[in-house]
């Protein structure tokens, strides 16, 4: 579960990334994190991983407050959590299983399991059929969906994407959209940032954030209601 309590977010000379943040998402969840360009959706993804500590109030995932979190505890949170943040940054130099299996192989995981998990994981997202291609012979989407694979392969509870869908066409966003839709299916919890209004359709869960603000609806669903 993660919890946010009156968090809020002021970057050095900036005006309040979020402000007064109070959110509670359960376990299995599946949420959109919606709403214009600034208005905090990063700040308040980063912050559940710990990439930035809040200026006041609380941020706790399945109990542990974030901002109380020693150095030595953040191994413990990233195994809970798959990040898909961009820019994607898979080595381009190495093959997609290879870039797939580095999360496995960096805590030590010995390297046949690495890499059936690694393959299982490409499966499931569609491109155990390019594990051998190097990242730049893929499509955007494709590469995408390599980086999906890469966060889930230590079987996070929780994936945290960060516009995951950005500069796709329609058809490779909606199969990286399948493919994140398909771990929530089996209990992962996942948090999607989004300004693709098309995937909000048919959401569980939309959280909205305007000038780092949760707000009720979007402003011009808001204004439409006013005028109608
Ligand atoms: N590292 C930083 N230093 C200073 N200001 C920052 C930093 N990161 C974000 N901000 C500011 O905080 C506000 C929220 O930014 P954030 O990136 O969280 O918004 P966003 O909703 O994710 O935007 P986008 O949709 O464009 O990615 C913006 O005003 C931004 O300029």
């Amino acid at each position: 579960m993660i919890e946010f309590h009156r968090v809020s977010k002021h970057y050095a000379r900036n005006a309040a990334a979020l402000s007064d943040i109070d959110l509670r998402i359960d376990k299995g969840e599946l949420v959109f994190l919606s709403g214009p360009s600034g208005a905090g959706k990063s700040t308040l993804l980063r912050m559940i991983a710990a990439m930035e500590r809040p200026t006041s109030g609380t941020v706790t995932v399945n109990g542990q407050d974030i901002g109380k979190l020693k150095p030595s505890g953040l191994p413990w949170l990233r195994r809970n959590l798959g990040l898909i943040f961009q820019p994607h940054s898979l080595l381009t130099d190495r093959s997609v299983l290879a870039n797939v299996m580095l999360p496995l192989m960096v805590t030590g995981t010995p390297r046949a399991d690495a890499e059936k998990r690694a393959r299982a994981a490409l499966d499931k997202v569609g491109l155990l059929g390019h594990a051998a291609s190097e990242p730049l012979a893929l499509s955007g989407g494709e590469q995408q969906r390599v980086a999906i694979a890469r966060a889930i392969v230590n079987r996070p509870q929780i994936i945290l994407a960060d516009e995951p869908t950005a500069n796709l066409d329609r058809a490779s966003a909606n199969r990286v959209m399948s493919a994140l839709k398909a771990f929530h299916g089996v209990g992962v919890t996942c948090l999607i940032a989004t300004h693709d209004e098309s995937m909000l359709r048919d959401a569980p869960r939309v959280i909205y954030l305007e000038r780092g603000r949760l707000v009720d609806f979007p402003a011009e669903e808001m204004n439409a209601e006013v005028t109608a």
